[in-house]
């Protein structure tokens, strides 16, 4: 992995909106539609800030999220609540967002027609991700009951999971389509997950599922 390190949280949420303002302008260059795939969570909030007011061709950007906890956007742990209140905000309101949750009592039955709106948004051209001190990243839990299946390289594309810890059922992209990104990143702050991403690089995936991503990605910390 290649691991940018940053002297603070504020410097770093700004230069990385700035990369991957770049990356999405170049992708846009290059392609009619664009995909953009991003973390929930408590870290990205300020990334999606700065992303949200930029210039660039949004109405061509889709935008979904790497995994969604299965509760309805009114609740206050929706991922999709945080990218409708701060990314797709300002200049990329115009984006479209493509979500990952339906209103049913569990994910199972939603899944496939989930996922059929995502397929022709494959290969992610700008991967963000995020990165919990147990070394999960998107939904993808250490100790999860359908980690195995989301590792394989011929998974389908989005999973239910529910793992010991995860609050409530989840649904996430599994690993072949995150580590087929054309560009990925993973954020991450503190002393805890700077150890924990290192030491994922020695352990395999099913330990530790940021493993089966971080040969393709850049790791950005700040403490
Ligand atoms: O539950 C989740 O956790 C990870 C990491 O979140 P953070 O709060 O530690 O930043 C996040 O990337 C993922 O999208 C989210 O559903």
């Amino acid at each position: 992995m290649k691991l940018i390190e940053y002297p603070d949280s504020e410097l770093m949420m700004f230069d990385l909106a700035d990369i991957l303002a770049s990356e999405l302008a170049a992708a846009l260059r290059q392609n009619d539609r664009v995909s953009f795939c991003v973390p929930g969570g408590t870290t990205p909030g300020p990334v999606f800030d700065v992303l949200s007011g930029v210039n660039l061709d949004w109405d061509r950007v889709a935008i979904f999220l790497n995994d969604e906890r299965w509760v309805p956007e009114s609740h206050e742990r929706s991922n999709a609540r945080l990218l409708k209140s701060r990314l797709l905000t300002g200049r990329a309101a115009a984006a479209s967002f493509l979500p990952l949750y339906a209103d049913t009592p569990e994910p199972d039955a939603a899944v496939e027609m989930l996922a059929a709106a995502i397929e022709p948004c494959l290969p992610i051209d700008v991967l963000l991700l995020g990165m919990g001190a147990d070394m999960h990243t998107a939904s993808l839990f250490p100790g999860a009951d359908r980690l195995a299946e989301a590792l394989v390289p011929d998974a389908p594309i989005l999973i239910p999971m529910r793992a010991p810890g995860a609050a409530e059922p989840r649904v996430t992209l599994s690993a072949r389509v995150l580590a087929d990104a054309m560009a990925c990143h993973i954020l991450i702050t503190g002393a805890e997950k700077r150890a924990a991403v290192e030491r994922a690089e020695s352990l395999p995936a099913e330990e530790a599922p940021v493993a089966a991503v971080l040969s393709n990605a850049t790791v950005h910390w700040a403490p």
